[in-house]
């Protein structure tokens, strides 16, 4: 009975699916989503600022609106940014606006995907023009190649080209022509050594206006968040690129599609999310899921805000209340049992025909993906992001270095988080670390990290952490290195050729047959009884100088040893002396006294430091040595 109403509830859903693909038209697009990303102070917010000035009066129709999370530009607004390009009005606009995610830390919510496909359709990647491609561009360009997100590049900053006159809001070639010769050249200089960079990367990239393929090449996009410069080109490209290349991915949908971009508390409405709703109606009252970290989460939409028109300041309440909102937008969400909700999920509207079960599951699918990636052996890094999306972009990074993940997290570290990478102290110390994406960590969590020895490392940039992380690997490596260098022992076959002193301590002139020596090394010799078969394994001591023509040496390979070393080998106290001509002779080969554990020693602290030579003498001297 479970089962079949479970079916009937599928089928309705996938039937409703397809219906609202079906009923999709050409003539119906919604609003593209775009982020914007780059390094810090390129000109992000300044540019956002830029193109959310607006001439049309606030409040009145056409006008700009704040959202939550994202600034909304209706057609009109942009139709207004654009007339310098538009002159002879023959540009056709055909989405309804364009809406910007303008939360600070816009990288985190590039990677943020409905229903597998990104949630901003197209980004903006803001280079200045000044400094080139800079780490954290490198970082995005790989977020948005991963992802396959559409871009374009803002090489902005362009007024401080030497020389530069401005005319504020120009089209940016208008304003190119104007410059001197001098100015012009360096542009020319400049785009060109930024194209090169791109060209490393593996991008072909043109100025938007020379760019005859949008599909293989990116547009470079010249602005300056302070003239305005460039500013119309750059709209107009966005609109250009999504409705000409997009209008698949744009066709209004009914089915809603909706993301949670972060979940704040605010004073008075408790645990609020603010989502992008990217397609679909969103109605007060309506029954929602969404995916949280102690399991799915369902409730009930108590309030939809958005924020007070600035005019509006003198009201009390800072925010409008809407009955229902039509994407795309961003709007805050007010319903109970929100603490837990996971910044990057999706939220699926619970309509009266649907197996609640079925869209709990497909909620915390994402999260369930992500922890398949956990180590099964228990051993690995503890991970912390800030967003499902970036959380997801971290363990794709660290699988493809091999570094192992044994426990993840999303949003602030506290003290649970460090409790739980301290399991980790007693299995793997050089693994009982954080590696905290994008997150804030609490004080209390830091202390008690310091006081456990628990290493945290923090960094928005993807490769920083690893850079980091590989450095401190490095570094607890070469300790341990160095802790068991006295139990490691290299491996050479000697043949004597003199004798400067026959004991206490024995001083030999040899020629080395195999492997190399090196101060510290056991000596041995094995004397096997004539008439008994008996073997015995002698030890001479320790190699406690080498020298080569008077010259002292710590090691000496095989091709330097040439017309022999000076060997100077002495017993510890608890071994008796041993003396050539008594125990030994010239008759005899001298080996490295190699153990089981000496050979263990090698293998997990020096693996990389043995040559296959040296392990192929090992392999020969096993037997002789009668070691297992
Ligand atoms: N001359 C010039 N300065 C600019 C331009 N755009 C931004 N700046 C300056 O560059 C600095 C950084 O600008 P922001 O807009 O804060 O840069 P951002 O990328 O948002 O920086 P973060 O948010 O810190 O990553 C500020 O001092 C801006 O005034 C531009 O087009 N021309």
């Amino acid at each position: 009975m479970a089962a079949q109403k479970k079916a009937d509830a599928a089928k309705r859903r996938a039937d409703a699916h397809q219906a609202a693909l079906a009923a999709r038209n050409k003539d119906d697009l919604r609003s593209p989503i775009c982020c914007i990303l780059g390094h810090v102070d390129t000109g992000k917010t300044s540019l956002l600022d830029k193109i959310r000035q607006t001439n049309v009066q606030e409040g009145e129709a056409g006008g700009i609106t704040q959202q939550i999370g994202a600034t909304y530009f209706p057609v009109d607004a942009i139709k207004t940014k654009t007339l310098v390009l538009n002159k002879d009005g023959s540009q056709e606009y055909k989405i309804p606006g364009l809406l910007v995610i303008d939360t600070p830390g816009h990288e985190s919510f590039t990677n943020l995907r409905s229903r597998g496909s990104s949630l901003c359709n197209i980004a903006i990647l803001v280079v200045d023009i000044m400094h080139g491609l800079e780490p954290q561009t490198l970082e995005s360009l790989r977020l948005l190649r991963d992802r396959k997100s559409p871009f374009i590049v803002a090489l902005n900053k362009v007024d401080r080209l030497y020389g530069w006159e401005a005319t504020p809001d120009n089209a940016f070639r208008d304003s190119l022509e104007k410059q001197k010769p001098s100015v012009q050249r360096e542009f020319e200089h400049r785009v060109k050594s930024t194209i090169l960079a791109f060209a490393e990367q593996g991008l072909n990239a043109v100025l938007y206006y020379d760019n005859k393929s949008f599909a293989k090449n990116v547009s470079l996009v010249p602005t300056s968040a302070h003239t305005g410069e460039g500013v119309p080109d750059m709209i107009m490209l966005l609109v250009n690129l999504t409705q000409q290349r997009m209008s698949d991915r744009l066709m209004y949908l009914s089915e809603l599609e909706c993301t949670v971009l972060e979940v704040k508390v605010i004073e008075g409405l408790g645990t609020t999310i603010d989502v992008i709703l990217s397609n679909g109606i969103l109605r007060e009252g309506d029954k929602i899921v969404v995916c949280g970290l102690n399991g799915p989460i369902i409730t009930q939409i108590r309030a939809l805000l958005t924020p007070q028109p600035l005019r509006e300041l003198r009201i009390k309440s800072s925010y409008v209340h809407h009955k229902e909102v039509k994407a795309a937008l961003g709007v805050k969400v007010v319903a109970p049992d929100l603490e837990k909700a996971i910044a990057g999920s999706r939220l699926l509207v619970v309509s009266p025909d649907d197996d609640e079960d079925d869209l709990m599951d497909e909620v915390m699918s994402d999260l369930t993906t992500l922890l398949n990636s956990i180590d099964k052996s228990g051993r690995g890094v503890c991970v912390q992001a800030s967003t499902l999306g970036s959380l997801e972009a971290l363990l794709d990074f660290l699988k493809s270095s091999k570094i192992p993940v044994s426990g993840i997290n999303i949003g602030p570290v506290h003290k649970k988080d460090i409790m739980r990478a301290a399991t980790m102290l007693e299995k793997a110390k050089e693994l009982a670390c954080i590696l905290c994406f994008d997150v804030n960590v609490d004080k209390e969590a830091e202390r008690l990290a310091e006081e456990m020895g628990i290493k945290l490392f923090k960094a928005d940039i993807i490769y920083h952490l690893f850079d980091a992380f590989t450095a401190y690997n490095a570094e607890i490596t070469e300790a341990k290195r160095k802790d068991a260098a006295p139990q490691a022992v290299w491996p050479c076959r000697l043949k004597i050729i003199a004798a400067f002193a026959k004991r206490d301590p024995i001083i030999l002139g040899v020629d080395i047959l195999d492997g190399t020596l090196r101060v510290g090394t056991p000596l041995c010799v094995v004397k096997v009884d004539p008439v008994t078969q008996k073997k015995e394994i002698i030890p001479l001591g320790k190699i406690t100088s080498l020298e080569i023509n008077h010259k002292t040496q710590d090691l000496v390979k095989k091709s330097q040893a040439g017309g022999g070393v000076a060997v100077k080998i002495e017993h510890a106290v608890y071994q008796s002396a041993k003396m050539f001509g008594r125990h030994f002779d010239d008759k005899d080969e001298i080996y490295s006294l190699i153990t089981r554990q000496s050979i263990d020693v090698l293998k997990t602290s020096f693996k990389d430091d043995v040559s296959t030579e040296e392990w192929l003498l090992i392999k020969a001297l096993k037997p002789r040595l009668n070691v297992q």
